[in-house]
């Protein structure tokens, strides 16, 4: 992903029309069901909300509940790419403690964060140089010796709260994240490859930080549009910022945060496993306003010698075979590639039949 410091590049025409889910939206009250958003023929503004909190019970699997909860984000995840999702397993107060931790941990010293070194890409400590955005990776989050061991690359004194504080959290976002997976998967009646499928993977916790646009630019893109290659990503972040574009207008919607809710996405590897049927969402983070923005990410991510192939539950005389058997590092090698930076297409390319 390359970073530009202009919101002029790649940018769309922003969508003005603003439907009265919008004003809900914004208020932060009855936000639109699926149903609805199915029905509205204008352009969409806003990704489907989807509530994990009101029925305890429709988070076991196999419940009444748990049934309608995957028809509701399999229908978001194939329409939009991703969804905004209500999850009261993470106290408000852990989430303040995590946007206090990432503060802390980008005021540190260049030299300490450039310590948190890993040659892969997004894994290690990744800055723009100047910087106007930066990343940390913690490979294998919520395991507590790799958030022990990046807390004292960080702070070799010792750092007891920032360790619990993302442990707890990455731990939180694991569960949410195995949860939306399982449900997919049920969801396609593939649910006996599921275990087999997180068994082959592992995760990556990431924190960012982005900074306010410069004097006189109203808005500054800082994280250019990118589809996740990875398998899925759950994302947590303080202020606006992230744009996800729409399927199929091509529009960009812009999401505000809320204090109880995640954004899921897609990404590339689902997408290929799901022989299509999912959707990976382009997104961005276009800044404006005045308040640094920080986010805090997991992703799940495909063991590096894995071949992602469709099962045989997805593939039948409507939905015939889209993508071939691939490595999931060669694809993400391709993806990095000039070739693969330079097309909104890299998935197809690669492994498309
Ligand atoms: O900062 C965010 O919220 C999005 C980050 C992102 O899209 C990525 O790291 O792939
Ligand atoms: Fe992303």
């Amino acid at each position: 992903m390359k970073i530009f410091d202009s919101a002029t590049q790649h940018a769309s025409p922003v969508c003005l029309y603003r439907s009265r889910h919008w004003v809900d939206w914004q208020l932060g009250i009855n936000p639109p069901l699926l149903s609805e958003l199915k029905m509205d023929s204008e352009i969409p503004n806003h990704i489907p909300f989807i509530d994990f909190c009101s029925d305890p019970g429709a988070l076991e699997p196999g419940s009444k509940g748990w049934n309608h909860l995957c028809r509701e984000v399999r229908a978001a995840c194939e329409r939009y790419g991703c969804f905004e999702v209500a999850y009261d397993g993470v106290p408000v107060q852990l989430r303040d403690d995590m946007f206090e931790a990432m503060k802390r941990l980008f005021d540190l010293p260049l030299e300490t964060k450039q310590k948190n070194y890993n040659p892969k890409s997004y894994r290690g400590y990744q800055s723009d140089g100047v910087p106007l955005s930066e990343s940390l990776g913690v490979e294998d989050a919520p395991s507590l010796d790799a958030v022990q061991a990046f807390t004292d690359l960080m702070w070799p004194e010792g750092n007891p709260w920032f360790c619990d504080t993302v442990k707890s959290m990455s731990e939180k976002m694991w569960e949410l994240e195995h949860m939306v997976r399982k449900m997919l998967f049920d969801s396609y009646g593939a649910g006996k490859h599921y275990e087999s499928h997180v068994e082959s993977g592992s995760s990556l916790f990431r924190v960012m930080r982005y900074k306010t646009p410069e004097q006189g630019e109203e808005s500054a893109m800082r994280l250019v549009a990118h589809t996740d290659k990875n398998v899925i990503t759950v994302l947590c972040p303080n202020v606006e910022g992230l744009q996800v574009q729409s399927k199929e207008e091509g529009d960009w919607i812009h999401l505000t945060p809320r204090t109880h809710s995640f954004i899921v996405i897609i990404g590339d590897t689902l997408k290929a496993w799901s022989n299509g049927r999912l959707h990976s969402a382009r997104h961005r983070v276009v800044m404006s306003g005045v308040k640094e923005r920080f986010s805090c990410g997991l992703f799940s991510i495909p063991n590096e010698e894995m071949t992602i192939e469709v099962p045989p539950e997805l593939v039948d005389k409507d939905h015939p075979l889209l993508f071939k058997p691939f490595k999931y590092m060669d694809y993400v090698s391709f993806a990095h590639s000039e070739n693969g930076m330079n097309t909104e297409n890299a998935l197809e390319i690669y492994a498309g039949l």
